[in-house]
């Protein structure tokens, strides 16, 4: 079976969650699934081009990707947080993403100057996350070197908002 055959058998389908007209992509059957979950960390591992200093994860379903794969590369692990989570001084993005609208947050002294960066998360969908946990990233002062995502859904176009970024993304639907 093909790496997407196994994240589309694993990855559960819930329609009308958290509001009505959303189908929501349920990852806990794959995070569940020993070789699946080892799978999916190992690809975006092994998609990450060039040198890579921090993974960044977002919260709370990105962290669960990030940190294996931050071990995988030889890379620290930095955490993107909702806000009012960090405890020192941060950098703060306000967006709207597919149900909703959030605050992140990262600690402005988390990258050296010129770090590159590979930021991880488990769906794309609008985008709107991508787009605020980018500009926090380069706000302290770092290189996005690309973003890698478990799931894109095409059908929000989250890749138009993000022109120039190298995104990887396993499944694409
Ligand atoms: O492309 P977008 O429309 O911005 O949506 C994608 C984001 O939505 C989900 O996070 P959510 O805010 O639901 O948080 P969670 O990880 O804490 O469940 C998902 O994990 C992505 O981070
Ligand atoms: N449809 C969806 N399923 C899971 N996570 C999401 N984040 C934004 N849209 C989502």
């Amino acid at each position: 079976m093909s790496l997407q055959q196994l994240i589309n058998e694993l990855v559960r389908d819930v329609p009308d969650y958290p509001k009505p007209g959303v189908m929501f992509k349920d990852i806990t059957p794959l995070l569940a699934d020993h070789d699946g979950f080892r799978a999916v960390v190992a690809a975006i591992a092994d998609h990450a081009h060039g040198r890579i200093d921090k993974v960044v994860g977002l919260e709370a379903r990105g962290f669960i990707f990030a940190t294996p794969v931050a071990l995988a590369l030889g890379a620290g692990f930095v955490p993107v947080r909702k806000s009012g989570k960090l405890p020192s001084e941060t950098f703060a993005a306000t967006y709207d993403l597919e149900y909703g609208t959030a605050t992140i947050e990262v600690h402005r002294d988390a990258f050296a100057p010129g770090e590159r960066v590979l930021i991880v998360d488990d769906v794309l969908a609008t985008g709107g996350t991508a787009e605020a946990a980018v500009s926090l990233v380069r706000r302290a002062g770092a290189e996005v070197a690309g973003l890698s995502v478990l799931m894109e859904l095409s059908f929000l176009n989250g890749r138009d908002r993000l022109k120039d970024l190298p995104i990887e993304s396993l499944v694409t639907v």
